[in-house]
């Protein structure tokens, strides 16, 4: 069941909260979403004393009964010593499964479950002919259960996959057998199917120890599972497994190279004339006749239809030959031997099993008179029919191959560390070596501290506040302080060669005036390596982005000075991320279920020395694709820019799935002024429950404000963020007001392995004319859709007039291509950025203290002493601040019930329809009377 609570300030915003049942069952929101939060990160203080939690508990107990099946259920995993060894019967049937992408709509699925591996397809025949859409391990997965809405979500890592049933006895029947496999799945993986053998009950005692490393909490297998303590005949069992998985991966590999041949065939059907078979209507197998329809084949009605001929081109064949199981399989026996891609289209023909009575000829005008001509679109129809089930093909077997080479590594691995004697000194090793790593770093760090300090020493230049600067010397400076992100711009896969620039037609083609234009050449030939790779028309090589730097070398020492990183603002952080170990994130969540997320306290080690605040402001690390906006006159040239920059906004995300950020304490604030890239950035946490920081940015070119709420969703093994709301961007130049949504944040992984981030969904910009629609991909192991987006701008008539593509972590392109061009391109990250939390050079900069420090309030981020520590490396004071400040936190919040006041935000205040809007009142008590002149609650 929801708790659900409306808050005062975001009537529409719900607090769900997840409720221990019992234990494995989670209570969170009547919605389809497992277990949903309005936090951004699961932080901040426990807001609710002991007492009130036991009372909570106590009403829970009594509801229980009533609310039995209107909950998510988590289902239970083999528990320790338990053992499973009946091998359930395979099970079939139909279930509704929730489209993969976009999420919309459920297929019925015919599904079938054989040992703990769930495979599914649209229907029985598709599996019996191996036509599988999917394959997941139902003993490494999360299932959660609704009995309600006869959900079954299984989160298998790779997806999550949305299952429902028609019935409450089908619901029944799968939640049985799918616990059942689960079990038997479990016991195979760990103790073996010949474990009987191996291990022998003693005393009638049908348990055996197991260590606690072998099932995660979460009641899924651990990868890098610990086998229980078997000695040699364990390993020898690991070992036999470990052969005869090999064993499948030599028979996958053949699988593949047979893929590969696929392919090739496919590439060669693409490219080769269609090759007429000429049958007798008669004569054509059932089989032929069964794939024309499936590929949507229609006879020509032909006043000869009974007794003419069909043709079927090779494609058809060929598909027959992939789909047809009835026949010599395609792929194990030696049936594409005869392919190459040079070989003639007939020999592939002779190769392919063809019905006996089926004639070959060559597509004589002749015979084309006399036969059923397939016309030519169903001809394309059918090769794109013929390439998307090749493409299934591959795809499956791919997914084949994954699941194989998966389960080989892991048992590998548990074999591995059954071999290590002792694993913990060799664990201490690691950590010895890793603190001596960091060691080394860190004098690194102390000395080129040391050289930035005597660089600053002699370098004069006075940063002034930005409303000081004239629009020019903004420009000059964001030129000069994009050289500081730049190394190289060539990204890790390149899309193709883009168009080359000629730099003296874009700024006729945008109309710029002729100061602009000036500024905008010269910020072009930096090529800037990460934001701006190029301008109007191409992108810039990585040849030339060297040129460039060459050409400042002679034209402009300080800015030379400048690319090296030497503006004054630091390249690094003061220590490497400190190693700590041994953190289990399913304890931590599950000790703290039926808290909102948001209550719960996190460990200070899973987080960054950055808070939401700051990366708030870290979506403007590309601004100058807004200014570069505000200069085009063209709308839709405009609207290009502005989705490279919403597009940009994400390319941060790449490499920091492993940490969260800070949630702020209410009243915190984080100013940020950047004279090099134009813009001054004011953000503050402006409500609590649930927590939501507001943001405004202004430049001469450009405003941008939004909110941040979050609903978190919890899945299992992933976590999703839904930022709610919209973002908004005013070019006062054109007046133009774009807004839009933010796509979901994926993080995978959470309790085992790597974690990883991936963005998926539909974003639309508006500037209520034009509209931009991107979509940003699912990513999955075997597809090269991984960070994908593409999209398109519309005009007012709903036309695509410029198409997008390129990948979040990367570059945006315009156009089609090969002659598309670059729109945007992401820096590089720094050096070492995998031991500095995955920060990219700006967020670097973010949490300094500079020299204006004593012009900020005393509530700016950069003041809180606990990220502080934690940024210095100083865990247990960061730990100690941490839980301190939120103790206070919740002291003050007591402290305003008591005495009835509502807190209202310094600098944003809420709206009508719920936004945020800032007061304008922030820069203009820092110049007068100064903040040091004000009165502040103390946060810390
Ligand atoms: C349990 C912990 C350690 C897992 C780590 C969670 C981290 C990676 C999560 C927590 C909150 C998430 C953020 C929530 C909101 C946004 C705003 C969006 O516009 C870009 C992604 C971004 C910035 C998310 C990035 C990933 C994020 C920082």
């Amino acid at each position: 069941m929801a708790t659900v609570e409306n808050t005062k300030k975001s009537p529409q915003l719900h607090k769900i909260k997840l409720k221990v049942v019992n234990s494995g069952t989670v209570a969170a929101s009547d919605s389809d979403a497992s277990v949903e939060t309005n936090s951004l990160s699961a932080e901040s203080a426990t807001e609710q004393n002991q007492a009130e939690q036991n009372q909570a508990q106590q009403n829970e107990k009594k509801k229980k009964k009533i609310r039995r099946g209107s909950e998510w259920e988590i289902m239970e995993g083999l528990k320790d010593g338990q053992r499973f060894e009946n091998k359930p019967n395979t099970f079939t049937g139909y279930l509704h499964k929730k489209r993969k992408w976009p999420l919309k709509g459920w297929h019925k699925r015919y599904f079938m479950i054989d040992k703990g591996i769930l495979v599914y397809g649209k229907g029985p025949n598709d599996i019996t002919k191996g036509k599988i859409h999917g394959t997941l391990d139902i003993g490494l997965s999360v299932i959660s259960t609704k009995q309600k809405r006869r959900r079954i979500d299984i989160d298998a890592e790779e997806f999550i996959y949305h299952l429902k049933t028609k019935s409450d006895e089908t619901f029944t029947s799968w939640v049985q057998q799918l616990t059942a496999h689960r079990l038997y799945r479990q016991h195979v993986l760990t103790y073996g199917t010949n474990i009987g053998a191996l291990f022998k009950p003693v005393d009638g005692i049908n348990t055996i120890p197991r260590t606690p490393e072998i099932m995660s909490r979460d009641g899924s297998l651990t990868r890098g599972l610990k086998p229980p303590n078997g000695g040699s005949r364990l390993s020898t069992w690991i070992q036999e497994s470990v052969n005869s998985i090999e064993q499948h991966q030599r028979d996958a590999s053949v699988i593949e190279q047979n893929i590969s041949k696929l392919s090739r065939l496919l590439q060669q059907i693409e490219s080769s004339n269609p090759i007429v078979i000429e049958n007798t209507a008669e004569a054509v197998s059932p089989n032929v006749k069964k794939d024309r329809r499936k590929f949507g084949l229609k006879k020509k009605k032909s006043s000869s239809s009974k007794g003419g001929s069909v043709d079927l081109t090779i494609q058809l064949n060929n598909a027959k030959a992939i789909t047809d199981t009835d026949n010599t399989s395609p792929l194990s026996a030696n049936s594409f031997s005869g392919l190459s891609t040079s070989a003639p289209a007939n020999s592939i023909l002779t190769t392919l099993p063809i019905p006996s009575n089926t004639t070959v000829t060559a597509p004589t005008p002749d015979s084309l008179s006399n036969v059923d001509v397939i016309s030519l679109s169903a001809e394309n129809q059918m090769r794109e029919d013929f390439i998307t089930l090749a493409k299934q093909v591959i795809g499956s077997l791919k997914s084949l191959v994954f699941g194989i080479s998966t389960e080989r590594e892991r048992l590998k691995s548990a074999l591995e560390s059954e071999l290590q004697v002792p694993s913990t000194v060799s664990n201490q090793n690691i950590v010895t070596l890793k603190n001596s790593l960091n060691q080394v770093l860190q004098q690194n760090m102390d000395l080129k501290t040391r050289l930035v300090k005597i660089h600053e020493a002699s370098d004069l230049a006075d940063l002034s506040c930005v409303e000081n600067l004239t629009e020019n010397q903004q420009n000059h400076r964001a030129y000069a302080a994009s050289l500081s992100y730049s190394s190289s711009c060539v990204s890790a896969t390149e899309f193709f060669d883009a168009e080359e620039l000629v730099p003296d037609q874009k700024s006729t083609k945008y109309g710029l005036g002729e100061e602009e234009s000036e500024v905008r050449t010269r910020s072009e030939s930096s090529s800037e390596g990460g934001s701006l790779t190029s301008e109007g028309e191409g992108s810039i090589s990585s040849e030339e982005s060297e040129l460039g730097v060459l050409e400042l070398d002679t034209e402009n020492c300080s800015d030379v000075r400048e690319s090296q990183g030497l503006t004054g603002r630091r390249t690094f952080l003061p220590v490497p991320r400190p190693v700590t170990e041994g953190l289990s994130l399913w304890n931590l969540l599950s000790r703290n279920i039926g808290k909102d997320l948001s209550q719960i306290s996190m460990p200070v080690t899973l987080n960054e020395p950055l808070n939401v605040l700051q990366r708030l402001c870290e979506e403007l690390e590309y601004s100058e694709l807004l200014d570069r906006a505000a200069g085009i006159d063209d709308p839709y040239e405009r609207m290009v820019e502005v989705a490279a920059f919403a597009v940009s906004s994400y390319a941060s995300t790449l490499s920091r799935a492993g940490n969260k950020p800070f949630n702020p304490l209410l009243g915190e604030t984080y100013e940020c002024i950047r004279e090099d890239k134009g813009f001054r950035f004011i953000s503050e946490q402006v409500s609590h429950h649930p927590p939501v920081g507001a943001c405004y940015a202004e430049s001469p070119h450009f405003t941008f404000w939004q909110d941040a709420r979050v609903k978190t969703k919890f899945w299992g093994k992933s976590m999703e963020f839904q930022p709610l709301g919209s973002v908004n961007l005013l070019l006062p130049k054109t007046g133009d007001l774009y807004t839009w949504n933010k796509v979901t944040t994926c993080v995978h992984n959470l309790f085992s392995g790597q974690r990883w981030v991936d963005q998926y969904g539909e974003l639309r910009i508006t500037n209520g004319r034009i509209t931009c629609k991107l979509t940003f991909a699912k990513a999955s192991n075997w597809s090269s859709k991984r960070h994908e987006v593409v999209g398109a701008v519309y005009d007012e008539s709903g036309q695509a007039v410029r198409k997008l593509f390129g990948k979040w972590s990367e570059s945006l392109y315009c156009g089609v291509a090969p002659s598309a061009r670059c729109i945007w391109r992401a820096g590089t990250l720094p050096p070492n950025h995998e031991l500095f939390y995955g920060f990219t050079r700006f967020a670097i900069e973010l949490n300094e203290l500079g020299p204006d420090s004593h012009l900020l309030p005393p509530t700016d981020t950069r003041f809180r002493p606990d990220q502080r520590a934690l940024e210095e490396g100083d865990l247990s004071t960061a730990e100690t601040l941490k839980s301190q400040l939120e103790s206070m936190q919740r002291d003050r919040r007591k402290r305003r019930e008591e005495l009835n006041i509502t807190y209202e935000p310094r600098w944003f205040s809420c709206s009508q329809d719920d936004t945020w809007q800032f007061n304008g009142k922030y820069w203009d008590t820092r110049k007068n009377p100064g903040f040091s002149n004000l009165q502040f609650e103390s946060l810390w």
